[in-house]
């Protein structure tokens, strides 16, 4: 461990999760603001009226979203800290999933490599319970459908309002049996964020924006997910034809790599910028915790700034 870090670790077990509390003279450098974890954060508003107080100052959203577990529950714990610190104004955190079908490699060797370490559905909710009472800003939870089924959408849905996790976004649900998940999200004031892409038929995208709470989710380009060298400028007309559907806040995601993405996108009109495998990336191939979270730390302020 670098010198310079003189960390000073300690573990602490609690509720199946070890957290791991770093104490060091850089940890500055992880925190872009002080941080909330010495008096519990006042409790965090929802998705849509975080955007609507974000409108009224005439400001983006930025939304970074990491793989829970990867490279492990304790540095996911560090990290979320780090991204609310540094500016995130929703944070995205995905549950790992075997077969994560709408992912790019980043993100499946981030779930690979997360359960390898053992990370599963019951740990990250133990994690989350500690840290989300630190937290400014809401958490929408990321999962794939089949996990949900399998526990049951009620059992699961009360698991997230108990943990006070505000969304929830479901990649592979069709619109056609989000009727159950709607429902039960609504009874736990869970925000259930659907997606619409640039290949989703026009009448079917206006269903999707009617039926979407939080915020619609538009994926900019077709595919899985991962950096790309530049954002389609297809993603200013699909903004507008959204925007003529609906009041609703509009983010994209999928390939927002670079500041100057960031900008681009803010500039098309969208209300939030989804940054995803380039946040994990730095997380999963550092060369140890504590690098990935200053790295981290660094890469979301070069991306926030970009929206002040
Ligand atoms: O990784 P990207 O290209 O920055 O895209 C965001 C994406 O990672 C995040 O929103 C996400 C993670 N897994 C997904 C599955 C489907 C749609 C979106 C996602």
């Amino acid at each position: 461990m670098a010198a310079s870090l003189q960390t000073t670790c300690f573990l602490r077990l609690k509720n199946n999760y070890n957290a791991l509390q770093c104490r060091s003279s850089t940890n500055r450098a992880f925190k872009c603001k002080p941080a909330m974890a010495t008096l519990a954060a006042a409790p965090t508003v929802g998705l849509s009226e975080t955007f609507s107080r974000l409108k009224q100052k005439g400001k983006v959203a930025f939304i970074p979203y990491i793989t829970a577990g990867d490279p492990d529950l304790p540095t996911t714990a560090e990290a979320l800290k780090v991204l609310d610190s540094c500016g995130s104004d929703i944070i995205e955190l995905g549950v790992p999933y075997s077969d994560p079908l709408a992912d790019g490699p980043v993100i499946q060797a981030a779930a690979t490599r997360s359960l390898a370490g053992g990370a599963n559905f019951d740990k990250i909710i133990a994690m989350l319970k500690e840290v989300v009472p630190q937290l400014s800003c809401p958490v929408a939870l990321f999962s794939y459908y089949n996990p949900i089924l399998k526990r049951g959408t009620e059992k699961f849905m009360t698991t997230l309002k108990d943990t006070g996790i505000h969304g929830l976004v479901v990649p592979d649900v069709p619109l056609e049996e989000t009727e159950i998940l709607r429902k039960e999200a609504s009874n736990n004031n869970i925000e259930l964020v659907l997606l619409t892409t640039p290949t989703t038929p026009n009448t079917r995208m206006k269903a999707i924006v009617e039926a979407s709470e939080g915020f619609v989710y538009l994926v900019s380009a077709v595919g899985v997910t991962g950096a790309r060298a530049s954002v389609s400028d297809k993603v200013q007309s699909l903004l507008q034809e959204i925007k003529e559907e609906t009041n609703k806040p509009v983010a994209v995601g999928f390939g927002i790599s670079k500041p100057e993405h960031v900008k681009q996108v803010a500039s098309w009109g969208a209300d939030g910028v989804i940054v995803g495998s380039a946040m994990v990336r730095i997380l999963g191939e550092a060369k140890s915790p504590e690098e990935g979270l200053k790295e981290l730390a660094t890469f979301t302020k070069s991306l926030k700034s970009a929206l002040l």
